[in-house]
Parts: structure tokens; C-alpha cells; sequence
């Protein structure tokens, strides 16, 4: 059983001022109702003025005492407006739900004769008193819990009268009090059994019709006595069999006024004494309780015992003290208030009534079976989750062994990714390297194709280069090999706490925390492998910028060279269906395209593939072997072709660069020879420096082209012996490739197929100029004549002097 703790509520309500005091002219308001839970004792009067032989005196009247100017807080402050319903509504409606639900309850006004502590009880004619609605509402809400509840009612109707116990439905007593485990109890005391509000409105008029009353100067009608109205409820639970007794208590206290004011003598003193006697027991018990003493006074008089469960006991306590405002009551009221203060600091500890020795047998059969069919269900359900866990869909799990698992797993997979990102790393170095060493074959041959003097000398560096990087490559292999094993070592050891993980409770939730372990390599594996594709990206990038470079260079020797020659006859079929092509490749229109579509078959006659040059992000490792020219190769494992490396091998060939023209056989002639001519005509030809652009002298030779027409072959001739041509060339190359340098072409980016073309564009020139280079130098050979002499003008322009 839980027990609560909550202050006694303390509420204080206002009287009207009744005919004697609006009588009374001398009198003044007391009490100002601040808002509803604040009020102002003894209050300034704002519109009191003080006149002093007849001027009217700004200071204060000395003559009287100064006004006390009290503010008090309390739960609520009922106004002189407020009748008895908004009281209950506000009040006891509330513990009537209490009491319901278990706890006892107990409602008692205080105050001084006169105040309305009667009014507030009982009522008067058509205002009935709380205890009236307060029974009223209980009966109501019992009706609406009798389905699920059985309920006995009975009341009680005491007097504390000079002390003694009188019960007022029977106008019998003194009764004796004892007490017992449950408490005060009045012997001999029998309770009213009643069912309904109404019988319980005759008890009630029944017990005040003989409750002392005697007339004081504040009250035709006083209550010379402690009025105790109780009803006692015994609910039994319908279903459970539980039961429960409760208590609501109404008491209507004495005056609390001051002997003096009820100006009695004789009997009536004594009776006044006995009043204040008990209230001052009871005074004395509401200040050590709310000073939170541990022993509290409460055998000091008859009320307090009857009290004292109401008081600082296992009550909800409600207090309505009742003041008037008429200042004839001053200290009267000023009391009631200093007690109820007092009062509201009072704690009290709730605990519902549960009757446990009374439980007939039946409910605890019935709650031993509902407890037994409980822990049948329990043990049903921890079965089902050990099976759950047991195949690996528990969802419940240890804590500390997760932390345990997690941490191994975290460790390991840290060390995996670190393995695998040096693997990939030593991968990605390898195959760089082989494409640097598959680019400096196709250099190897394009050399061979455009170097026309001391071959030997120059492929020298170029192969010694190449050397270096296939050295490199085999190192790499090694390292590869290396980082490989390493690798493997963290994937085995990966493997073998997963299966641990086997035989843990917590399979099903460290199989998910793997896949999101393995989600996380395979996202390292995949942005490797694009770092990788960047590295080759960039060198193939660097490869096309040369190509382009290059390509323009060789296009403008061929542009030259063909007009050089002037007349199409000049020309053989072969090279003219070169041209052609060249000009279709150009134009795009050729066998080679620049192709957007994502194609699989790969012509080996085409443009490298990239994929050759892939980093293996799965376990293959590629390695080499060497074929039967001598030329490393990339080996496929599976070719059966030889390989030094245990490691499986990818299914790439190292190719041979595809140049479609072979560099020509016979040594080409030295054309930085210079050789002084004449033509037929004795024309002369003076070389001169070139600073004009390439159209001047295009245009200078078309125009000596349309004068002397009949001499084209021999100029063309003529200039292809001389190094003229070598100059004239690289002239207008230089301010072409300063053209190209302003478009920043290392920034653009072109595909593999176009840098192959640019290859073939140059070795297509470095071909055409070769061979147009041995027709000249036999052409000249067989004429025998004399040499014409070729000039160049300063202005660029090329003309032939007769
Ligand atoms: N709030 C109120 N509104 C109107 N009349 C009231 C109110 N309170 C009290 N009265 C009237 O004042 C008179 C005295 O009230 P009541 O008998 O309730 O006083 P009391 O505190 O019980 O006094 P006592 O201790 O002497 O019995 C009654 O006539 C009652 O009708």
C-alpha cells in the first residue's frame, strides 16, 4: 500500500454582516477578499478621513491603534457572495470521490459563534448545507458503482458536549471512548444502516433537533456543542471480493470565541470553559502538528481523541474556517484565521483503507488462481523468447556482451579497411605503372615512325625509361603480394568472430551489425577504386594533351607539304587515299568516332581500353609473365600461361601499341642538310628568316603558284632538299601550338579513341612526309640539272626569281 503525503486544505469563508452589525455604525469591514485564495486583514480604511477641529489632518488619527494590514494565503477564500453549493462544488465534491476511491475523509468548520459554521453544515430552509450535498452527491456515485461494488452505509450523529459523548440519534450517553488497532472508538455506539440521501437528510434533522443549543449575544441559535455527523462506508469489490471501510466525518465545531463574548455565567461559563477547553486541545495539537512533532495532545480532551484521525491521521482533512467581517468580531476572527494558518501546515499521511483480515476465503482462492494463470503466461513467454534467441532472432540481449562483441568486431573491421586501403593503394601504383610503361611503348613506336636521323641515339633514353618502369612494376608486384597477405589475415580473422558470433545469444543482432561492417568495406572497396580511375584518368588526360599537341604539329607539316606540292597529280593514290581518310577522321566521319555509347566489345585495333588498367578491388591480384617475343605481358591465371606470382592474375594483355604505319625501313635522309639549288629557269630562291604567319606564306606561295604554274614540281622539289621546309614547319607550328596553349587543353578531357586517332594522324604525316621526302630526293637525282636557288624574302613571302 502506498501512502501519500498532503497538507490538511485549509478554505476560509466570509459572513455577510448580519442585522446586528449593519446596526451597529461603529463598526467597519475587517476583511478584504484580495482574489480567491488572499485575503487583507484588518485592512487600511482608504476613504477614513481624520478631521481635527474641523481641518482635515493629512497624518493618522493617533488616537487609534494602527491597523494590523494582514495578508493571508489559504487553498481558496469564499467571499460573502459564495453560497453553500459553490462551497461544496469547490470543496467536499472532491473528497466525495475520495472516499470512493478508499481514503477517509474529514470536513470541520471553525470559527466563532455566530461566524456560520451551522449555515455552512446544515444550511437554512432552501439552502441546504454541505452535508446535505455532500451526501447527496455521495449517494449518487454510489448508485453508479453498484454494479461493480456492494456497499453498507451507516451513519453516526455525536456530540461532544462539557466533555462528554453524546450520540445525538439516539439522545443517549455518555459514551465511553476506547482505543483499539483501528483507532478511536466510541463504545456502545451504533450506526443508522440507511440506503438512501433522503433518510440520511431525517437523520441528520433528527440529530440536530438534539444537539445543545443555547442563545449567545452573537447567535439566537448556538451550537453550545462539537457536533460529529459520520458516515461510514464498507464497499466490497463485486469481482475481487475486496473490501474497504471508510469514513467521512462533518463536524461542526463549538465558538471558538472567547468566554467573554458570549457574556455567560453559571452554567454557561462552565459550558464556555469545557468550549474552549477542547478547542484549546485542539488548538494545541493543529500547532505541533504543524510544527511536525512527533507527539501530539491529542488525549487532552474528548474531541482531539475523536479527532485524531482526522487530524495529522490517514485522512484527507478539509477545514472551513469561518469568519465574520465585522470588525465587532475582531479578535475573534483574528484568531479563527492565526488557527486555520496554523492548520495548513499540517501534513497528513493518506493511505487507502484495504481490510485485509477480512478477505473472505474466495478472493484468495480467486487471487492465488489469477496469479497462478499469470505465471503460467510469464513462463510461456520466456520459453518462447529463449527459442527466439536460441535461433538467432532473440531481440533481448546483455548489455556488457554486446559491448564485448561490438568492441572485437570495431577493432577488427578497423584493421581490415586499413589493410585493404594499403592493398588497394599497392594496386593502384602497379597498374599506373603499367600504363606508364604501356605509353611509353606506343612513344617507343611512334618514335620510330617520326625520327628520320640517329635513330639509335634517341631510343636510347626513351627504353632505358621504360626499363626503370618495368623494375618498378616488379617491385610493386611484390608489395602487392605483401599487402595482399596482410589483408587476407584480417578477412580470416574477421571470419572467425563472426562465427563466434554463431554461438552467441546475440546472432541476430551481431549478424545485422556485421552486414552494416561489410556494407562499410564494400563502400571503401568502390571509392578506392574511383580514386584509382582518377589517378589513370589523369594520365591518360596528360597522353591526349601530347596527342593533340602533336596532331596539330603533324597537321600543319601535312597542310605545308600539300601545298608544296601544288597539283593533286603530284601525289600518289596511296597517299592521296590517306589524306582523305585523315580528312574523314577529322570531320568525325572516318572508321574511328568519338562513341558516347557504352560498348563491351573491344577492338584491339581501336583505343585502349580503361578497364585494362582496373585496380582488382576483389581478391585477384593481376602479375606478369613474359611472352614469346620477350615483352612482359599482363596473364589471366587461367590462360595457363606462364607466371611468377602465386597470385591469381587478371585477364589482361599487355598490348602492343596499335600504329597502323611501320616506321619505314631504309635510314630517312637527313633533312637538316642544306642544299643550295637551281631550277630550269635559273630562277633563284633566297632563304630568308621567317617571321610572318603561316597564312602569309601560304598565300605568298599560292601567289607565285598562279605566275609560274609550270614550275610547281620543281619548286616543291627543290624546297623538299633544302631544310627550308624543316624551318618553315616548325614556324608555323610554334605559333599554332601557341593558339593551342590558350584553350588550356590539360583541362580536357578526351576519350582513349581520341588519342589514338591523334597517333594515327601523326604517324599518317611523319608517313606522308617520308615518303614524299624520297620521291623528291630521287626526282632531283635523275634530272641532274642545275640546282635553282630558292630565296625567302624578309617579308616571309616565298618567290621565284627568273
Ligand atoms: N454565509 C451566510 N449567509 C447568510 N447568512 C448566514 C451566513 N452565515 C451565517 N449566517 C447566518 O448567521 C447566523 C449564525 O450562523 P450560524 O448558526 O451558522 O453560526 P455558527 O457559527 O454556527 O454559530 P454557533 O457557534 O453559535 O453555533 C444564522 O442565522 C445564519 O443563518
Amino acid at each position: 500500500m502506498v501512502a501519500e503525503k498532503a497538507n490538511i486544505k485549509v478554505v476560509v469563508r466570509v459572513r455577510p454582516y448580519n442585522s446586528r452589525e449593519l446596526e451597529n455604525h461603529n463598526q467597519r469591514s475587517i476583511i478584504r477578499v484580495v482574489d480567491k485564495t488572499t485575503i487583507l486583514f484588518d485592512p487600511d480604511d482608504d476613504d477614513e478621513e481624520f478631521f481635527f477641529q474641523g481641518n482635515k489632518i493629512n497624518c493618522r488619527d493617533i488616537t487609534k491603534k494602527i491597523n494590523k494590514k494582514l495578508t493571508m494565503e489559504f487553498h481558496r477564500v469564499f467571499d460573502t457572495d459564495c453560497d453553500n453549493l459553490s462551497i461544496f462544488q469547490e470543496t467536499t465534491s472532491h473528497l466525495v470521490d475520495s472516499v470512493l476511491e478508499g481514503y477517509n475523509c474529514s470536513v470541520f468548520v471553525y470559527g466563532a459563534t455566530g461566524a456560520g459554521k451551522t449555515f455552512t453544515m446544515l444550511g437554512s430552509g432552501n439552502c441546504p448545507g454541505i452535508t446535505y450535498l455532500t451526501m447527496q452527491d455521495l449517494f449518487m456515485k454510489i448508485g453508479e458503482k453498484t454494479v461493480t461494488h456492494k456497499f453498507d452505509i451507516g451513519v453516526s450523529y455525536l456530540e461532544v458536549y462539557n466533555e462528554n459523548v453524546m450520540n445525538l440519534l439516539t439522545k443517549s450517553g455518555p459514551l465511553k471512548l476506547r482505543e483499539d488497532s483501528n483507532g478511536v472508538v466510541v463504545s456502545g455506539l451504533i450506526l443508522k444502516p440507511i440506503t438512501n440521501a433522503d433518510e440520511l437528510l431525517d437523520l441528520l434533522a433528527l440529530g440536530n433537533s438534539n444537539r445543545t443549543q443555547h442563545p449567545t449575544d452573537a447567535n439566537a441559535e448556538s451550537s453550545r456543542s462539537h457536533a460529529v455527523f459520520q458516515v461510514h462506508l464498507r464497499m466490497v469489490d463485486r469481482k475481487t471480493g475486496q473490501k474497504r471501510t471508510v469514513k467521512l466525518s462533518m463536524i461542526d465545531l463549538a465558538g471558538s470565541e472567547r468566554a467573554a463574548s458570549t457574556k455567560g455565567n453559571g452554567l454557561r461559563f462552565k459550558e464556555g470553559a469545557n468550549i474552549n477547553k477542547s478547542l484549546l486541545a485542539l488548538g494545541n495539537c493543529i500547532n505541533k502538528l504543524a510544527d511536525g512533532m512527533k507527539h501530539i495532545p491529542y488525549r487532552d480532551s474528548n474531541l482531539t481523541r475523536i479527532l485524531k484521525d482526522s487530524l495529522g491521521g490517514n485522512c484527507q482533512t478539509l477545514m472551513i474556517s469561518n469568519v465574520s467581517q465585522s470588525s465587532l468580531t475582531y479578535e475573534d476572527t483574528y484568531n479563527t484565521l492565526k488557527y486555520a494558518s496554523r492548520a495548513k501546515k499540517i501534513r497528513n499521511t493518506l493511505r487507502k483503507n484495504v481490510l485485509k483480515s477480512n478477505m473472505p476465503k474466495e478472493y484468495y482462492i480467486k487471487k492465488v488462481n489469477d496469479q497462478n494463470d499469470e505465471l503460467e503466461k510469464l513462463a510461456a513467454k520466456c520459453k518462447a523468447l529463449e527459442a527466439q534467441v536460441a535461433a538467432g532472432a532473440g531481440k533481448a540481449f546483455d548489455d556488457k556482451e554486446v559491448k564485448t562483441f561490438v568492441g572485437k568486431l570495431d577493432i577488427l573491421y578497423a584493421a581490415l579497411l586499413s589493410a585493404q586501403e594499403q592493398y588497394f593503394n599497392a594496386q593502384s601504383n602497379h597498374q599506373v605503372t603499367r600504363l606508364r610503361i604501356d605509353l611509353k611503348d606506343r612513344a617507343i613506336e611512334r618514335k620510330k615512325i617520326l625520327i628520320l636521323s640517329k635513330p639509335t641515339a634517341d631510343f636510347q633514353s626513351l627504353e632505358s625509361s621504360r626499363d626503370r618502369l618495368v623494375q618498378q612494376f616488379d617491385n610493386q608486384k611484390e608489395e602487392i603480394k605483401l599487402w595482399k597477405k596482410k589483408y587476407d589475415e584480417k578477412l580470416r580473422d574477421i571470419t572467425k568472430a563472426s562465427k563466434d558470433t554463431k554461438n552467441s545469444k546475440l546472432q541476430w543482432f551481431l549478424d545485422k551489425y556485421i552486414q552494416g561492417k561489410e556494407s562499410e568495406v564494400n563502400r571503401s572497396k568502390k571509392d578506392y577504386q574511383v580514386i584509382h580511375m582518377k589517378r589513370i584518368n589523369k594520365l591518360f588526360n596528360t597522353e591526349i594533351v601530347n596527342f593533340s599537341k602533336s596532331q596539330n604539329l603533324a597537321l600543319e607539316m601535312l597542310q605545308t607539304s600539300y601545298y608544296i606540292f601544288l597539283s593533286d597529280d603530284a601525289l600518289d593514290s596511296d597517299i592521296k587515299g590517306k589524306y582523305a581518310k585523315l580528312d574523314q577522321m577529322i570531320n568525325g566521319t572516318g572508321s574511328v568516332k568519338f562513341d558516347m555509347s557504352v560498348d563491351d566489345t573491344h577492338d584491339e585495333n581501336e583505343a585502349p581500353d580503361m578497364s585494362n588498367y582496373d585496380i582488382n578491388v576483389d581478391d585477384n591480384v593481376p602479375g606478369v609473365g613474359i611472352n614469346s617475343n620477350g615483352k612482359r605481358v599482363y596473364q589471366n591465371s587461367s590462360s595457363g600461361a606462364s607466371s611468377d606470382s602465386d597470385i591469381s592474375i587478371d585477364s589482361v594483355q599487355f598490348k602492343k601499341p596499335r600504329i597502323l604505319i611501320q616506321a619505314p625501313k631504309t635510314p630517312p635522309v637527313n633533312l637538316n642538310e642544306t642544299i643550295s639549288f637551281s631550277d630550269a629557269h635559273n630562277s633563284t630562291f633566297e632563304v630568308g628568316q621567317m617571321k610572318n604567319s603561316k597564312n602569309d606564306v601560304i598565300r605568298g606561295i599560292l601567289s607565285d603558284h598562279s605566275n609560274n604554274s609550270g614550275n610547281r614540281n620543281q619548286i616543291s622539289k627543290a624546297l623538299l632538299r633544302t631544310n627550308l621546309t624543316q624551318d618553315l614547319l616548325k614556324s608555323v607550328s610554334s605559333s599554332r601550338l601557341q593558339a593551342t596553349k590558350r584553350f588550356s587543353p590539360g583541362k580536357v578531357v578526351k576519350s582513349p579513341k581520341a588519342s589514338t586517332f591523334s597517333s594515327r594522324t601523326i604517324a599518317a604525316t611523319a608517313k606522308f612526309l617520308n615518303r614524299q621526302k624520297q620521291r623528291a630526293t630521287s626526282t632531283s637525282t635523275s634530272d641532274g640539272g642545275g640546282v635553282p636557288k630558292v630565296r625567302i624574302n624578309r617579308t616571309a613571302s616565298l618567290r621565284v626569281k627568273k
